[in-house]
């Protein structure tokens, strides 16, 4: 099956340089909520209904892999709201070929929940996703009895699952280069914790540590509790199964939620986004500490934020491993802080949409700024005034939403013409993403 992507944007988009921005945002839903969601609520026992679920790439690549496996969903005419229909732990369809784009919350938890009920089933994705590991998770499944193979490259997908034949309850995961493979475990484990508990282990170091926690939060409020010991090993009780909330809200985006809050910092603000705050359970609400550190005053209520400026922001040195979509966005507030920024322990940049870490460096050091790429860090020294540049986007989302702030005039030093390559790349996560920053700095764009 393929997915066709509405073409709302141009080739390219320039961008002025903005004086000022204001004004609030109703943020998107979040993407890693609304595809754990989606999964969860076909897992489960009972009928959920999903308001605010992000509209995005991400999204439709899950909602119609649910659809090919036989799960039933509607949404409600022109809203955001869906109606699943659980299918109990088993999905109907047991042979299907499934396209996941470039969804790294899709890929890799349907993954496990497909290998652990068994079937034929053909996984695979953009050919970037054929460049995102994937073998950590298949490597912990295969060595308890699923049976998972690579029809591709060893350690990538795309993959071929079929029925295997569990014999161990005890799974060990390595953490190190994507939580999203404990993330997929934990979601799969009622599938295999029919008769005897299952309990999941982590090798050596884990990575993003906040998306377990969404994670888990998410498990409960469908009914499955999960005995853990710190970071370290994680157990599901025999016979736990998800029963639906019957309804779930999805929060807004808190790493979509950076662009603007960085706007704000940037270009002084005020600025609000609403759909996120005190309350929400992303990791990435985190972000506001930098930006505070940076020099930014931050107002925070249960489900907003607003952020405002006076004078220049100041560098950061700062491990940004828990918030590392996020981090980004610091890389670009870098540009217009007095001296030299650092962000360390970002190694996982590096298997996401793109190299990060190197199409970071590339782009920043087209608009001036001096650049130290490591192989776990970003060094980041503006320039005494931006140079306009064409920016290459890179097919990842976080680029083209990034740069887009170096048009923003700041306090240390004023923002540059930019144009913004395929545009059209932001749908992964917030398609209306221009459309949104042309309204809070009043520029028209299209
Ligand atoms: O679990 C999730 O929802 C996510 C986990 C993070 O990935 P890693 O664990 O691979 O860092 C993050 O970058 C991604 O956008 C979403
Ligand atoms: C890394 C990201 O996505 P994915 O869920 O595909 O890993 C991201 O959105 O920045």
């Amino acid at each position: 099956m393929t997915i066709q992507r509405k073409q709302t944007y141009p080739e390219y988009i320039d961008l002025h340089p903005v004086a000022q921005v204001h004004g609030s945002v109703r943020l998107p839903g979040s993407k890693s909520i609304s595809n754990r969601t989606l999964l969860l609520a076909a897992l489960a026992n009972g009928t959920t209904q999903i308001h605010d679920l992000l509209a995005s790439d991400d999204t439709l690549v899950m909602l119609m892999a649910l659809k090919q496996l036989g799960v039933i969903w509607e949404q409600t005419e022109a809203t955001q709201t869906y109606t699943v229909h659980g299918s109990g732990g088993a999905f109907p369809v047991h042979q299907a070929d499934l396209f996941m784009g470039n969804a790294g919350t899709a890929i890799r938890p349907l993954t496990a929940a497909l290998a652990a009920m068994g079937g034929d089933y053909a996984v695979h994705g953009v050919a970037r996703m054929h460049e995102r590991p994937i073998g950590d998770l298949v490597d912990a499944l295969n060595a308890v009895g699923t049976k998972i193979a690579y029809t591709g490259v060893t350690g990538f997908p795309p993959l071929h699952i079929q029925r295997g034949q569990l014999h161990s309850q005890r799974i060990q995961v390595r953490g190190n280069v994507s939580s999203q493979f404990l993330t997929a475990l934990l979601m799969a484990a009622p599938l295999m914790a029919k008769n005897e508990a299952v309990t999941i282990e982590v090798i050596g170091e884990l990575i993003s540590k906040p998306y377990i926690e969404i994670t888990l939060n998410l498990m409960q409020r469908f009914g499955v509790t999960v005995m853990r010991e710190g970071w370290q090993s994680f157990t599901v009780a025999a016979g736990a199964q998800y029963q639906s909330p019957k309804s779930i809200h999805v929060e807004g985006d808190a790493s979509t939620a950076s662009y603007f809050l960085a706007a704000g910092a940037i270009a002084g603000g005020p600025l609000r986004v609403e759909g996120v705050g005190k309350d929400s359970i992303q990791g990435d609400v985190r972000f506001v500490e930098a930006l505070e550190q940076m020099g930014a005053s931050i107002t925070m209520g249960d489900n907003w934020i607003e952020v405002s400026s006076n004078g220049a922001l100041k560098a950061i040195d700062a491990d940004f491993n828990h918030i590392p979509d996020a981090a980004m966005t610091i890389a670009i507030a870098a540009l217009y802080a007095e001296g030299t920024s650092t962000l360390r322990n970002i190694a996982s940049w590096r298997v996401k949409e793109t190299d990060r870490l190197n199409a970071m460096a590339t782009e920043l050091r087209k608009l001036g700024a001096t650049i130290e790429e490591g192989s776990d860090y970003l060094r980041v020294t503006p320039p005494a005034q931006l140079q306009a540049a064409t920016i290459d986007t890179y097919d990842d989302h976080r680029m083209a939403m990034c740069f887009s702030l170096a048009a923003l005039d700041g306090a240390a030093r004023r923002g540059t013409t930019v144009r913004i390559n395929d545009p059209q790349c932001v749908a992964k996560t917030f398609p209306d993403y221009f459309t949104v920053f042309a309204q809070i700095a009043e520029q028209k764009l299209l």
